[in-house]
């Protein structure tokens, strides 16, 4: 199913939405953190998936406890350490992780640069024990509103050397992109590459803002661009590159099943897309799974899927040097 002469990649990838389970309850006992509950196993359902929730707003309350037990800065650089260990086990060449600082930060009034520090930090000593190649993306998380999304932005640009691009998350319904053109256009002036979660919870308006406003090369999700024909032609034409999460799509009620999921539409019309994992530890999948899923409910050949990874390829905020690299290690 994976193609081995290819490299697996993974380039929308919550670094906050994937906290082990075993990771909350250790940080949580060390802390004194009262956990909602008193085991393992019956923690789990707090903090992962269960069948699925009613919208997108529901899903991210999920992800609250992995980062409402980071109550200093050795938890944030334990669970970026982490990350890439999951990262490199799971058998990926290369991650983009992303990782929103305001939010990370907010429940133990941690620094916001002292967290974008630590992620950087855990990630190198991640680097030291795993092979895996790893790139940052910072985000804006949007449901704290302005002022939450600038300070954010600071903290993330005074270290804009160690990230590739920025991202805009969060609540897409109750915070439209238009809120954040001026932080934006900071992104754009520090030479960073902007991804956005758009056309998830909102329709197609919201990938052409984030497209033309924001500047966004790549989108999150962008489900709902197939209700605008005008659109698909753009993205394809400008291969402006699809991160599709369909487990993450599900659970969100994006989608109401895999059957209906519109992949295929996408790759029919010749729009660049790829499979990623979206929230790992809240979904409790990896990107096998995405894989195995794009083969027996999205009706991917092995040729598309051969296809869908190269496509990741493609799309990776890597140089030309660097995706050549990463193509060789493959032969
Ligand atoms: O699927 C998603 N759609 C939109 N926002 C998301 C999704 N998953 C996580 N976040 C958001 O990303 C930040 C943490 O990295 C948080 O703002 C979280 O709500
Ligand atoms: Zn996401």
């Amino acid at each position: 199913m994976i193609d081995t002469s290819i490299p697996l990649v993974d380039l929308h990838r919550h670094l906050d939405g994937n906290v082990r389970v075993n990771t909350i309850w250790e940080l949580g006992h060390q802390h004194g953190i009262v956990l909602p509950a008193d085991s393992l196993e019956t923690l789990a359902p707090f903090v992962q998936i269960q069948g699925k929730e009613t919208s997108l707003v529901a899903f991210l309350k999920k992800l609250d406890w992995m980062v409402g037990v980071l109550a200093d800065l050795d938890a944030v650089k334990r669970v970026a350490y982490e990350n890439v260990a999951d990262a490199a086990l799971s058998g990926l060449d290369y991650a983009e992780l992303r990782f929103s600082p305001y939010y990370m930060a907010m429940n133990h009034k941690l620094p916001i640069e002292g967290v974008v520090e630590a992620v950087i930090d855990g990630v190198k000593a991640g680097l030291k024990d795993y092979n895996v190649k790893i790139n940052l993306i910072g985000i804006l998380s949007r449901s704290f509103g302005q002022a939450a999304c600038t300070q954010e932005l600071e903290g993330l640009l005074a270290h804009k050397q160690h990230l590739v691009a920025m991202d805009l998350a969060g609540d897409e319904m109750g915070f439209p992109g238009e809120l954040f053109n001026e932080h934006f256009k900071r992104v754009r002036d520090a030479d960073l590459a902007i991804t956005a979660h758009a056309g998830e919870a909102a329709g197609s308006q919201s990938m052409w803002q984030a497209i033309q406003e924001l500047g966004a090369t790549r989108i999150g999700h962008g489900v709902n661009a197939i209700h605008d024909p005008k659109l698909m032609e753009y993205l394809a034409k400008h291969r402006i590159g699809i991160e599709s999460c369909p487990t993450s799509n599900l659970h969100t009620s994006t989608v109401a099943s895999y059957a209906e999921h519109p992949f295929r539409t996408f790759m029919d019309a010749g729009v660049l897309i790829n499979l990623n994992t979206d929230d790992p530890g809240v979904s409790a999948i990896d990107i096998n799974h995405e894989y195995r899923i794009a083969k027996s409910e999205l009706k991917l050949t092995d040729a598309e899927l051969a296809q869908v990874q190269r496509n990741g390829v493609e799309m990776a905020f890597l140089s030309d040097s660097d995706r050549k690299a990463l193509y060789a290690a493959k032969v």
